[in-house]
């Protein structure tokens, strides 16, 4: 098989990766070595980019990355081993063309937001701004993020995925254990993984004056 990328784009796409995952790091979204992310560097064949299992996210470098292609498998002699979870990294890109980086991080939010709307198998958001930075942008939009188990047999989580993701919508959420977003490159990822996480948060403090208000109505 040949993969067709250049060496330039790899080493400027992973140099993206390790910027966003600094800005993450600050905001705490990688605790206990949780998290991995990628990016793509050729379609057809997929080969990706792909975090190392194990590392601490919080201080990655460019050696932290090996290159894999759709079965997970490194396409180069290396000692790393590719993230547990890169099969839910190539599900996505084999489902929406389109994605050209995939973020994976373990926040509060999400995983309190994936377990309150679990029964519902989705969460769904409405009229928030934010919603414009996944690039929609009709009036009182409403989105709905899906929810998949948490199984830990990975190529049933990830075609669980595949299976239940929106492409309109670039992220499904893994119950109590987090969030998968994409976009057509770093940049974009990134925008809509920060736009998912405030809008959690804002859902989650949201659910909490009401139940707030609730119990003073009663008291
Ligand atoms: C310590 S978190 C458990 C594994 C996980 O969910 C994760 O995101 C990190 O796994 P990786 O193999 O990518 O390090
Ligand atoms: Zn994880």
């Amino acid at each position: 098989m040949t993969y067709a990328f250049k060496q330039e784009d790899r080493i400027r796409t992973v140099v993206e990766l390790v910027d966003a995952a600094k800005n993450f790091a600050e905001k705490g979204w990688f605790p206990a070595t949780s998290g991995n992310l990628s990016v793509k560097l050729s379609g057809e064949p997929l080969a990706f980019a792909v975090t190392a299992s194990g590392k601490d996210k919080e201080n990655l470098t460019v050696h932290d990355f090996l290159v894999v292609d759709a079965d997970s498998k490194a396409l180069e002699p290396t000692s790393l081993k590719p993230s547990a979870e890169t099969l839910i990294h190539a599900e996505v890109y084999k489902r929406v063309p389109n994605a050209g980086a995939c973020l994976h991080v373990h926040t509060q939010y999400n995983n309190l937001i994936s377990d309150l709307m679990f029964e519902r198998g989705r969460v769904r958001i409405q009229g928030l701004e934010l919603i414009k930075a996944l690039n929609i942008w009709e009036e009182n939009a409403a989105i709905e993020i899906p929810i998949v188990e948490n199984w830990a047999d990975i190529p049933k989580l990830a075609a669980e995925i595949g299976d239940v993701l929106d492409p309109r919508v670039p992220a499904v959420l893994i119950r109590n254990h987090g969030i998968t977003a994409w976009g057509e490159n770093v940049f974009a990822a990134k925008r809509h993984l920060e736009a998912f996480e405030w809008m959690f948060h804002n859902l989650f403090l949201k659910l909490t004056l009401q139940g707030n208000a609730l119990a003073a109505a009663a008291l």
